[in-house]
């Protein structure tokens, strides 16, 4: 029998992972490949497979919410792939939470239950051309999240520099320069929205396994390891319409410690879908019909300030015409 080749799509929160996983979904359509998704969310909150789910079979996809794959959600990863291998897909991607460590998922998917049904193809790693110089700054007293991001580079097969739309060519110069100290050998390819060229993706040689091997001879025997030590999410239900400007508000009071946001909003517009990684938001007009909702992932974030907070200031309507 044949082995199903897995993707691992890794990558800071925000770089870009669930854009380019559509983008990959978009090519498997074309080509009739038959592809599988694992998603993992720090969160209880599914924001981003109900996107996914509409673009595959139902039986296709696999969530593990509530933690992260790489440190206390490794048991349930085993059980979801061999759900997911049994439905014989062509191919599997694997979209990892934005801090989780892709060598500690490699691992679990090469143990002995799974190594005779699936081969690693690639890891690839997308990373945020806007805010990637500026995490060492961010993160300066949390050295588990630096060396995550710097495995999340160090480990990588492939390597997608994204959201070259908003920086300079200087900037995308440092970017790589980083890069490359992280990683000598792996292609560098540069993006806007994840947009990859197919052949690089899946026909471009694999040194994978190769590679993976090396580093992990590397890796100092029974470290502890977590790889989001002081990342806090939080989920905030929303049962009142508001305004694009009251939310963004909103996030600003909470700015020092957050790291990303998202969720489906009920603003004067309609359904809004709401996106913000560091200080950038983007709001898009969304077909969701499930019950409102705002994530907010961070660094130490104060869960019962802001849930606190929050309720004060949405409780009640408080819609207002400017
Ligand atoms: N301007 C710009 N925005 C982008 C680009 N790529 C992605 N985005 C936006 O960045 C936001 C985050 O993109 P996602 O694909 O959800 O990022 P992610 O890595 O999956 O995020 P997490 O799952 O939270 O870690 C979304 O609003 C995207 O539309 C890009 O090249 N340029």
């Amino acid at each position: 029998m044949s082995k199903i080749p897995v993707y691992i799509l890794s990558g800071f929160l925000g770089s870009g992972k669930t854009t380019l996983l559509k983008n990959l979904l978009h090519i498997c359509s074309e080509k009739n490949i038959n592809p599988a998704v694992l998603m993992n969310e720090i969160g209880k909150t599914d924001t981003d497979g109900e996107s996914i789910s509409g673009m595959l079979k139902n039986s296709h996809i696999e969530k593990v919410l509530d933690g992260c794959m790489c440190c206390n959600k490794k048991s349930e990863v085993t059980e979801c792939l061999l759900t997911l291998l049994s439905r014989k897909p062509d191919v599997l991607f694997i979209e990892l939470t934005g801090v989780a460590d892709p060598e500690e998922v490699v691992d679990s998917i090469t143990e002995p239950d799974l190594l005779h049904l699936l081969h690693l193809e690639k890891v690839v790693t997308i990373v945020d051309a806007e805010n990637i110089l500026s995490y060492h700054n961010v993160f300066e007293s949390d050295r588990d999240l630096v060396r995550t991001t710097k495995k999340q580079i160090n480990v990588a097969d492939y390597l997608i520099v994204n959201k070259t739309d908003l920086v300079s060519e200087g900037k995308k110069k440092k970017v790589e320069k980083l890069l490359r100290k992280e990683n000598a050998l792996s292609p560098i390819i540069f993006t806007t929205f994840s947009a990859v060229d197919i052949n690089d993706i899946f026909f471009s040689k694999s040194s994978s396994v190769m590679r993976l091997n090396m580093k992990r001879s590397d890796k100092i025997p029974n470290e502890k390891r977590t790889s989001f030590s002081r990342i806090k999410s939080i989920s905030l239900p929303l049962t009142t319409q508001t305004t694009t400007k009251q939310i963004e508000k909103f996030l600003k009071r909470w700015k020092s410690h957050l790291l990303r946001a998202k969720g489906y909003l009920h603003i004067k517009e309609g359904t809004y879908s709401m996106q913000c990684v560091m200080n950038r938001v983007n709001w898009e007009p969304s077909t969701f019909k499930g019950e409102y909702y705002l994530v907010m992932i961070g660094v130490n974030l104060d869960t019962n300030e802001i849930k606190q907070d929050w309720e004060r200031t949405f409780m009640e309507p408080i819609y207002t015409e400017n």
